[in-house]
């Protein structure tokens, strides 16, 4: 478990990180999301004790990095930067931690068979693409068999077989119990991964919720629905009090009711029919949605995010 408290960080006038508290529960992948520059990885170096807080505290299963003896058998993590001798082969780093934090010999193999770099075990790190070196950091945070592990962007790098790896694996890691804390801007791959959202936007935060409920409170669902008689099917939903309204080529999209509800009126009434869907909205539209005021980088206007249902996801928000 991770609990902050009212956990703060300023550099000079800026407020990176604005006391935030909460707590990152075991057993569950919990997502940690925001814009670019909201706090995230300030807050996962505070967590491991890489900087130290202006105000608040953190704690890892009740205890400060500080005080935890051989650190990386209680947390292991991968952060954003490359933290290792690019000299050394990706068994010599892995032995180093492994001595400095008393884990056996044996464990290096046995994680860098479960990353994949048994093959380029003897090679230099310096010679590793991104993926690599990002196996190889998720190696060094799985040595030590910790209860607790925290992903700073994991896929970042990864091909599409990687992702679906650390996507597997992150929610195997849940499933034996251990708390799983990862940050991702990829929103897609995150609504497949994680089961608990943590949003922040320019250091406060905004959101601490299972991803459904998140998805169901920050974005509009509705029903799309395409009929030959669309006037008379309008004429039934008022009577019945569901509000519709009509879109463009001829589709009404219909707010407060139920595809089955809707079709089983049109049935009653006699009327066709051509389309019936419920309009699941996405974790990236409702993130969207809830971040706009954040967000504290913004392409220019051409490519700026719009309102959420025209919007051209993905890399308004980026930083430009
Ligand atoms: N060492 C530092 N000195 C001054 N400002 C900093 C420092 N580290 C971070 N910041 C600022 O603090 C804010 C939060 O940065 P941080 O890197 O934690 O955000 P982030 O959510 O991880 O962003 P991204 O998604 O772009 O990685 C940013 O405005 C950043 O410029």
């Amino acid at each position: 478990m991770i609990e902050l408290e009212g956990l703060t960080k300023r550099y000079g006038e800026k407020v990176a990180v604005n006391n935030l508290s909460f707590t990152v529960r075991p057993g569950i992948v919990t997502g940690f999301l925001g814009p670019n520059g909201a706090g995230k990885s300030t807050t996962m170096r505070m967590i491991l004790g890489l900087d130290h807080p202006t105000a608040g505290d953190v704690r890892i299963d009740g205890k400060h990095y500080q005080q935890l003896k051989d650190p990386l058998t209680y947390i292991g993590a991968l952060l954003e930067a490359k933290a290792w001798h690019g000299g050394r082969t990706a068994y010599n780093h892995l032995l180093c931690l492994a001595h400095s934090n008393g884990i056996p010999r044996s464990r290096v193999r046995e994680v860098l068979d479960t990353v994949g770099l048994t093959a380029v075990a003897r090679k230099k790190t310096k010679g590793f693409s991104m993926g690599m070196g990002q196996r190889l950091g998720i190696a060094a945070a799985l040595l030590g068999d910790p209860r607790i592990l925290m992903f700073d962007e994991p896929v970042n790098g990864l091909d599409p077989e990687g992702i679906h790896w650390i996507r597997t694996l992150m929610k195997s890691l849940a499933a034996q119990g251990r708390t799983v804390f990862v940050s991702s801007h990829l929103m897609s791959e995150m609504a497949l991964t994680a089961e608990h959202l943590v949003v922040i936007g320019q250091g406060r935060l905004l959101a601490d919720t299972s991803m459904a409920d998140f998805i169901a409170r920050n974005s509009r669902s509705y029903v799309r629905v395409r009929s030959p008689q669309r006037e008379r099917l309008l004429d039934v939903l008022h009577q019945a009090g569901i509000v519709a309204v009509e879109s463009g080529d001829g589709v009404l999209e219909v707010d407060g009711g139920k595809a089955e509800h809707i079709g089983e009126l049109a049935s009653q009434h006699r009327i066709t029919l051509h389309e019936l869907s419920p309009q699941q909205a996405s974790l990236e539209e409702a993130f969207m949605q809830l971040t706009a005021e954040s967000v504290e980088y913004h392409a220019h206007s051409e490519t700026r995010p719009e309102p959420p249902r025209q919007q051209q996801w993905g890399e308004g928000w980026k930083r430009g």
